[in-house]
């Protein structure tokens, strides 16, 4: 029935010729091809991309009366990427066009967002061969070193007389480890004037871009990883690379600053293919940060005094991006997890999933930087990932109807 009815779809893929528009905020989705083990299991595709940044999910169901038919929920987003999209065209749409509001002196910062085993790393950090990864083709390369690089030296810029620095560390179990300085534990601590530091990262100076490729690796290298169901690689934790611009002043002072999130995949506890307690822990803090970045958007949204950015170190450590004065930061947090029990409310007001599992409703939480954000969703093809992969959607879709009404 799928294949029917892609047949009838009219296709128009993104290509590398295809024009760039300029969005204070973007938000797009990509989805990855099947991979071998979910080839040999004969898993079907049920995510079809026919371009122009919509995408379309074929749920099969069944009437009353057993006939089976296709539901197709299409969602619309500024750019859909099917499974032949390379990271440099997801880049050239996304990140790429924030490089320069970085050296205009502004936060930028970009999300990847997923379920496990949708290809959050692979678009960050690289492409995998094999279980090695290519880290000079991922967007943090691209936009840490190419794009960073050209600008630095462009007319427009030159005169600014900016230095590049790199940092890049992991939140895992709420506790910050420099990846570039032999995951050295570190502290974050607030300053008098409320800034938070992630006391003694390494800031590493950085004149080429051979160099932010090493770094990449070397941090990528001795991030943490974990087995869940759906990737036996999995990231357990949220990996940050910072790209920063700093003035060649006595001071250093800051000039801007690119954050790039590869965020923990959003699982729920039986996605994770062993329960011991370590397993089971990591997965309850990936779910509360989630949750605390949920509930610092949702203060934000209703114009809050406070805003929780305590509740977490991964909050803690986006601050900047949230209330610094160069962020003009907006949220939109919706609800819509999808289980075959719904979504029911705890005694906290929490929705939470009603299968048992513990898990709040985190995936469908957006966070956004205006001016600064693309948001990537990624989305698994497979039939089994269904339920997930309506999630992200979901979550990606309101956001953008969110947009429509508030800017
Ligand atoms: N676009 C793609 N093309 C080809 N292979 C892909 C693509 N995206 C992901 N993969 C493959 O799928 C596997 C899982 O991808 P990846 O580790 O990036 O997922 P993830 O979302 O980061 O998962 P987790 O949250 O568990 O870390 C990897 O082996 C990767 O090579």
């Amino acid at each position: 029935m799928i294949q029917d009815f892609r047949e009838t779809l009219e296709v128009i893929p993104l290509s590398s010729n295809s024009s760039v528009e300029p969005r204070r905020i973007c938000v797009c989705v990509r989805k990855r091809p099947l991979n071998k083990q979910e080839m040999n299991k004969k898993e079907i595709d049920v995510v079809s991309v026919p371009g122009q940044g919509a995408l379309l999910v074929h749920e099969p169901r069944q009437k009353v009366d057993l006939t089976k038919y296709l539901d197709n929920q299409a969602f619309q987003f500024d750019y859909s990427f099917d499974e032949s999209a390379t990271n440099d065209l997801v880049y050239k749409f996304t990140a790429k066009p924030l490089v320069q509001s970085m050296f205009e002196g502004g936060m930028a910062t970009c999300f990847a967002y997923g379920q496990t085993g949708s290809g959050k790393t692979h678009t960050m950090g690289g492409d995998f061969t094999g279980k090695q990864q290519n880290s000079s083709k991922g967007i943090y390369a691209f936009a840490g070193s190419k794009t960073v690089f050209a600008l630095l030296n462009h007319r427009r810029f030159s005169n600014l007389d900016l230095s590049v620095y790199v940092s890049f560390f992991e939140i895992y179990n709420g506790k910050v480890y420099d990846l570039l300085n032999k995951k050295a534990k570190l502290r974050v601590l607030e300053d008098e004037r409320q800034q938070v530091q992630v006391v003694g990262l390494e800031e590493v100076c950085v004149s080429t871009a051979e160099d932010v490729v090493k770094l990449i690796q070397l941090g990528s290298a001795c991030r943490t990883s974990g087995q869940t169901s759906a990737n036996a690689n999995s990231s357990r934790s949220h990996a940050v690379l910072q790209v920063v611009l700093r003035r060649n002043d006595r001071a250093t002072t800051l000039h801007g600053k690119f954050s790039l999130v590869d965020l923990a995949g959003n699982e729920r506890g039986t996605d994770v293919s062993s329960n011991d307690r370590n397993t089971l822990v990591e997965t309850a803090e990936i779910n509360r940060s989630l949750l605390a970045l949920k509930e610092c958007i949702r203060s934000l949204g209703k114009n809050s005094d406070h805003i929780p950015f305590r509740m977490s170190t991964l909050t803690k450590v986006l601050r900047d991006s949230f209330i610094g004065e160069k962020s003009r930061t907006c949220m939109v947090c919706v609800c819509g997890l999808i289980s075959s029990q719904g979504l029911i409310e705890n005694d906290k007001h929490q929705r939470v999933c009603g299968c048992g599992c513990g898990c709040v409703c985190v995936s469908s939480t957006q966070l956004v930087f205006p001016f600064v954000a693309p948001q990537i969703a990624m989305v698994s093809p497979g039939m089994a990932s269904c339920e997930y992969t309506m999630n992200t959607l979901r979550y990606a879709d309101r956001f953008r109807f969110r947009l429509d009404f508030d800017f």
